[in-house]
């Protein structure tokens, strides 16, 4: 049994962890976390999922569940990622990292614990969209410069990051694939003369609505004709069953960066 520990275990996809560990054979939760002053301090994690009792309460004791667990995997903010990262360093324990909207240092400071830690971090832990990453540099090296590559997210009104961690994981695919520089030829959204689109762009288009759980569309675009490659995520669920998977094959492993596309076997 692999003993996880769950940051962010109030959250939406804290939830989804704690029933996704729950279902998951050969893992066992071993403690969840949240931030000091949260409501759910003191709660059971697994009636705050929306189930039966697990026997184990939400706190805010992040070394006392460090020493219980042997992977934390991390859904928050920046901030609180970047602080457990340093706590999992000094314990010597595994990470599942989901979160997203981390400015550069703060990737750095996951790349730096890396040298001492194993740690997943991906934008998205379906294997639906880490197909789509995949499809999407198909794509890109068969269609070219012959076309004009566009991406549109879309989530629920509660997201605080834009363009989503998926959608900017998708521009780098494909601009890596097309032999481009994404902080270069990147395009946020578009307002008043805008002139021509010049054909190096990768334009990103963000919706915040509702309860959208996660849809992606990448565009490739040409006089007569256009690809696109979508993927729509309709459960919470999804996430943390991969999440979940990345738990159990990173416990033991050598310290390193790893990514969803190792965990599936994806990579060339
Ligand atoms: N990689 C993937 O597959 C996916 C990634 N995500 C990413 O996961 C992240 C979380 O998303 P979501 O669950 O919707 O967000 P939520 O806001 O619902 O959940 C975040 C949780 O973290 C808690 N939190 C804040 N600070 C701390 C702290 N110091 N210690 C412990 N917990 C803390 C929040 O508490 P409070 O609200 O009380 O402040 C909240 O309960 C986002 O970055 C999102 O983009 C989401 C889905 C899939
Ligand atoms: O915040 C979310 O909800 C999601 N965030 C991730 C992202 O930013 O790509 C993944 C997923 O689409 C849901």
């Amino acid at each position: 049994m692999a003993r996880v520990a769950i940051a962010g275990a109030a959250g939406r996809m804290g939830r989804a962890l704690v029933e996704a560990c729950r279902q998951a054979e050969g893992l066992e939760l071993a403690g969840a976390l949240e931030r000091p002053g949260s409501p759910a301090l003191g709660s059971d994690a697994g009636v705050l999922a929306g189930g039966a009792a697990l026997g184990v309460a939400v706190t805010d004791d992040v070394e006392a569940v460090l020493a219980r667990a042997e992977v934390l995997v991390e859904f928050t903010l920046p901030e609180p990622t970047v602080a457990h990262v340093a706590a999992c360093r000094r314990a010597g324990r595994a990470m599942v990292i989901g979160t997203t909207g981390l400015d550069g240092g703060q990737r750095r400071a996951v790349e730096e614990a890396a040298a001492e830690i194993p740690i997943v971090f991906a934008p998205n832990m379906s294997v639906g969209v880490n197909l789509c990453f995949r499809l999407a540099e198909l794509a890109a090296r068969v269609l070219g410069d012959a076309v004009d590559v566009e991406i549109v997210e879309a989530h629920h009104r509660h997201k605080v990051d834009a363009p989503s961690g998926t959608a900017l994981r998708l521009g780098e695919v494909v601009a890596q694939a097309l032999g481009r520089d994404l902080t270069a030829c990147a395009v946020y959204g578009r307002e008043g003369h805008t002139g021509a689109r010049p054909r190096e762009q990768i334009g990103f288009a963000t919706i915040r609505a509702g309860d959208i759980v996660g849809e992606h569309t990448v565009l490739f675009a040409a006089e007569g004709e256009r690809v696109e490659i979508t993927h729509r995520a309709s459960s919470r669920m999804t996430f943390a069953a991969g999440a979940m998977r990345a738990a159990a094959w990173v416990v033991g492993r050598p310290p390193g960066l790893y990514d969803m596309q190792d965990v599936l076997g994806l990579r060339d």
